[in-house]
């Protein structure tokens, strides 16, 4: 598969390319230049296939041929070694648990896929790769743990001083080796602006290979299209009209869930849910897309001003606002709002939710009061234990603390403190 850029100034490029790079040199972020939708049968018989077998035939093509059908199949199964369980609530309400992974947050598959694929493309350890990654709190730990020890790779993680939960900032500046945390006095939209800053940056890339490990690159959104596979495959047999609220941020999930569907996947509509950085609720609403500084939330991870996905979405819909609007609702909700679901799904389900998925929640309940009929699933992005101290306020119920969490309790942050893009420069130049 090749990839072309969205800002279309730029040479068309492989796979292997694209993931190298991560942003295409004219800023633009890369795209599939085609997609095949899967034989209807596939679909038709995907509760008999296994997780790993429904990411190679849909994953395929997309890495074809720089990644060999025999080296994918062993990255698909390293990459996929726990569960992505659907939960149902009641008979409109499901909840797919996507916190199973090593640091217990959607980004895990990604960045596992990711750093596979880029540690086989380096296998001779020919080039050094420099991962440069802005977190508003899931991506940065999920990049630390997938590629930690990867060799000739050395990764750079951003995040917003005080705007982390204290375990992702646990988990993104623990581990050592060649992972590094430098802490911004700024928002994630300041972190994301410097990284994309730093790939047009001839003084830097003329030095070193820089590449990005947000969803901006092919090789961590793509893997992220499974989810709404492995949901379907866990529902399809019962339910008919299949919804997904996906809490958005920098929109890379819901965008991939878009993709799934442009495979052939049935979905019937999807929900961005959203805390109060609301830019694409309001761009559904008046057509306008007007990006406004983050503001800070109790859904930090969704603390994002600026989507980079929004341009693939426009892609995907290629710029036809009826189309988007068809298949594509957006609802914002706030923090007592949040608060109020976390505590209503505690006591009416007897389930604990984070405050992502809270919010994903409300998308479902704001959706199915219009549409009574369909199936809402609500994609639970993060475990609740990483945000102890919302939900424990919030349920009055201590939560024990899984072995992925527990793990890095005790550890020692040790990050670097910058407060603008000439901070970076010198680190990375350092
Ligand atoms: C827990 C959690 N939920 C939701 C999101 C938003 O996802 P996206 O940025 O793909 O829209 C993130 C961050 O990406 C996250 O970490
Ligand atoms: N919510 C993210 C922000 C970055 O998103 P990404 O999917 O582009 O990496 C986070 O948790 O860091």
């Amino acid at each position: 598969m090749n990839y072309y850029s969205l800002n279309h100034k730029a040479p068309n490029t492989t796979f292997k390319d694209a993931v190298v790079k991560g942003l295409a040199p004219d800023k633009g972020l890369y795209f599939p230049e085609s997609i095949t939708p899967l034989p209807a049968s596939f679909f038709e018989n995907i509760d008999t296939l296994s997780y790993t077998d429904i990411a190679f035939e849909a994953l395929q093509q997309f890495v074809s041929p720089d990644i060999p059908k025999d080296v994918l199949k062993t990255i698909i199964a390293e990459t996929l070694s726990f569960e992505f369980p659907v939960v149902k609530l009641n008979d409109n309400i499901s909840t797919l648990e996507l916190f199973h992974g090593p640091t217990m947050a959607f980004k895990d598959v990604g960045a596992r896929f990711m750093a596979r694929c880029l540690g086989y493309f380096n296998k001779d350890n020919t080039n050094q790769v420099t991962v440069l990654v802005a977190t508003s709190g899931d991506t940065g730990g999920a990049v630390a743990n997938g590629f930690l020890g990867v060799k000739g790779v050395n990764v750079v993680i951003l995040y917003p001083s005080g705007k982390v939960s204290d375990i992702q900032e646990k988990q993104l500046t623990t581990l050592g080796q060649n992972i590094k945390a430098l802490e911004v006095d700024g928002v994630f939209d300041d972190c994301q602006d410097m990284v994309k800053r730093a790939f047009l940056d001839d003084t830097l890339t003329s030095k070193m290979q820089l590449t990005s490990a947000n969803s901006i690159n092919v090789a961590r959104w793509l893997p992220q299209l499974l989810y709404f596979m492995f949901a379907y495959k866990q529902l399809h047999k019962t339910q008919k009209e299949i919804v997904f609220s996906v809490p958005s941020g920098n929109f890379g999930n819901v965008c991939a869930g878009m993709m799934a569907q442009q495979l052939g996947l049935p979905i019937k509509h999807f929900i961005a849910s959203n805390n109060q950085n609301n830019v694409v609720t309001n761009y559904l609403k008046t057509e306008l897309y007007t990006p406004k500084r983050s503001v800070q939330t109790i859904s930090n991870a969704m603390d994002v001003g600026n989507p980079s996905n929004f341009i693939r979405i426009q892609e995907i819909y290629k710029n036809n606002f009826s189309a988007l609007k068809e298949n594509l609702s957006s609802f914002s909700f706030t923090d007592e709002e949040t608060k109020v679901a976390l505590k209503e799904i505690y006591d009416t389900y007897n389930y604990v939710a984070d405050p992502h998925g809270a919010v994903g929640y409300l998308g479902c309940k704001s959706y199915l009061k219009v549409h009574p009929k369909a199936h809402c699933v609500f994609l639970e992005t993060a475990h609740p234990t990483k945000f102890l101290d919302v939900v424990e306020d919030v349920i009055k119920e201590k939560q024990a603390l899984p072995p992925q969490i527990e793990a890095v309790m005790d550890k020692t942050k040790v990050a670097t403190k910058i407060s603008d893009y000439d901070g970076l420069k010198a680190f990375l130049l350092q």
